[in-house]
């Protein structure tokens, strides 16, 4: 008889602001009854990494769960990049930026099923100025926005709508950038550059159609204006690739300057004001398991 698979959920208790003691209990329910036993390790924000890695090397774990935002999932990320022990999602952050372009089911179950079956995703991971990126990095307005949300008082899509006019008064547009990429320099102006490995922003706003996530190439978008009303439909599930406004640069690797200093986000994390920006695949992939009908979203 095969042994049984040794699963490690990793559970961030304050992510999305939601009580996850139940799902915890839920998640051992569903366990029992498949052929896996299971581990619990509970984020503290201190120090999590290095007690995910001890836990996986003292436990042999096969495989890994992640119940947490994208904050989450990048920890546990980290924790496996050398082992490349396959993990899987479940959405339990504020945003969910990464795990809303993979068409997870809502059910626990279904969600504890797909991590313990056999289908994946070699993602791509992208290093944007040394931090890892597994979903959208981006300098500019939306970087901008990014940190005075996190520095309001106001969660959820309401606080970020409220961002959006201040931050366009606050912002000096457009900026200047000067962008090394496939062996040539371009001069363009705009209000925002996405490094997009993936599809979609967590609010569903598509921005990125024809990015794969495993094909070692990420996409550099240039968004050349946007005002208020483009930037608050971003918070409703409407495709942002008006060709009038995006242009696109398919790469393994860039390097963008910019005259004056630019807010940087990675992954939903505002990382501060950067001159230079180098960004490139990273050689090492992440297996992510998935439900077997998983589509990459192509409009
Ligand atoms: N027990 C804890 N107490 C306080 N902070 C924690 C704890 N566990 C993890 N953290 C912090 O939680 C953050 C990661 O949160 P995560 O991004 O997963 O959720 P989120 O912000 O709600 O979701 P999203 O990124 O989708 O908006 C990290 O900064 C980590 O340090």
């Amino acid at each position: 008889m095969k042994s049984k698979i040794k699963l490690l959920l990793v559970i961030n208790p304050i992510s999305g602001g939601s009580e996850k003691g139940v799902i915890t209990q839920d998640i051992q329910n569903i366990v029992l009854n498949l052929h896996a036993t299971l581990e619990t390790y509970q984020t503290t924000g201190d120090e999590d990494e290095k007690h995910i890695r001890d836990i996986i090397e003292k436990k042999s774990i096969d495989r890994i769960l992640v119940a947490g935002g994208d904050g989450t999932i990048q920890l546990v990320a980290k924790a496996i990049l050398e082992s490349n022990i396959p993990i899987g999602i479940i959405p339990a952050g504020s945003a969910n930026g990464l795990a809303s372009n993979f068409n997870l089911p809502d059910s626990l179950e279904e969600q504890v099923k797909i991590v313990l079956g056999d289908h994946f995703i070699d993602m791509d991971i992208i290093s944007v100025n040394n931090h890892l990126c597994l979903h959208i990095a981006d300098i500019g307005i939306n970087a901008l926005l990014i940190k005075n949300y996190e520095n309001s008082s106001m969660r959820g899509k309401l606080g970020y709508a409220l961002q959006t006019i201040p931050t366009l008064v606050e912002s000096e547009l457009p900026y200047r950038f000067s962008i090394e990429i496939n062996g040539k320099e371009i001069q363009k102006a705009g209000i925002m550059i996405a490094i997009a490995n993936a599809n979609q922003f967590g609010t569903g706003a598509v921005i990125n159609p024809e990015g794969k996530m495993d094909d070692a190439i990420f996409e550099v978008l240039l968004f050349r204006k946007m005002d208020v009303i483009d930037i608050l439909k971003t918070l409703s599930e409407t495709s942002l690739r008006d060709p009038e406004f995006v242009e696109s640069f398919a790469t393994n690797k860039v390097t963008i300057h910019c005259k004056k200093k630019i807010p940087l986000q990675v992954d939903g994390e505002y990382i501060g004001e950067v001159e230079t920006i180098e960004a490139s695949i990273v050689p090492s992939k992440i297996k992510i398991m998935l439900p077997r009908k998983t589509v990459q979203i192509n409009l």
